[in-house]
């Protein structure tokens, strides 16, 4: 049941999309376009990589970032993190929302990999919940780095939300800068209207 009490977030914008589809380059222009005083990136792989790296002595920035060095360790924080989701599927996404930035109107959640991810937002949010997913061709993706990887692009981490999500919005991102804007223009709208709304 929607938690409709609370005065944040206004809105919870959801973003879902295979790896190097752009999400958190579409995200960041997203927060720019809202302010990021109103606005928060919430990433779930934060909490679950930050509890990682301590775990085994990792570099938890090299982690966060576009490199290489996460994917080494991809296949083995995702059989580490399903531990923890299979004993409580929300666990991710009660950890990446208890932040100072909570405090904004506008969440942005930049990376659900599961069913049970948008579930939880839809649930606890309703109406507020905005699920969007990114979309790019394998070549446009192969282009930003992407190689296949068993055992991660045909498992649940990456193809958990490929089927049986109504995406609100579905974005576009093979690179044609202004169709991005044009799409990102609409979302913005949608995302002001709930601001609006309440
Ligand atoms: N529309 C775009 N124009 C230019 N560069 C882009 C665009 N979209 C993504 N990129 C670049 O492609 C790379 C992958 O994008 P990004 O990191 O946002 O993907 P992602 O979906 O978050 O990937 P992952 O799941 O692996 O974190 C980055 O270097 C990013 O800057
Ligand atoms: C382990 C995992 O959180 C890694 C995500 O890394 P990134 O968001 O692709 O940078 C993916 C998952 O949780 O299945």
């Amino acid at each position: 049941m929607a938690d409709i009490d609370a005065e944040v977030p206004l809105a919870v914008v959801i973003f879902s999309g295979k790896r190097k589809s752009g999400k958190d380059f579409v995200t960041d222009l997203l927060q720019r376009r809202l302010g990021e005083d109103k606005c928060e990136l919430m990433r779930l792989s934060g909490p679950l990589k930050s509890q990682y790296a301590k775990e085994h002595g990792l570099d938890l920035e090299r982690l966060l970032d576009a490199s290489e060095y996460k994917e080494t360790y991809r296949l083995d924080m995702i059989r580490w993190g399903e531990e923890r989701r299979n004993q409580d599927p929300g666990y991710f996404c009660c950890l990446a929302t208890r932040c100072p930035g909570a405090q904004k109107p506008v969440w942005i959640i930049t990376d659900a990999r599961r069913k049970t991810d948008v579930q939880y937002f839809r649930d606890k949010y309703g109406t507020r919940a905005i699920s969007v997913r990114v979309e790019a061709q394998e070549e446009v993706r192969r282009k930003r780095g992407w190689v296949f990887t068993s055992g991660v692009d045909d498992a649940e981490s990456e193809c958990g939300l490929d089927e049986g999500v109504t995406w609100d919005v579905i974005i576009t991102n093979d690179g044609e800068h202004s169709h991005l804007m044009e799409q990102l223009d609409q979302l913005e709208h949608s995302i002001r209207e709930k601001q609006g709304k309440q």
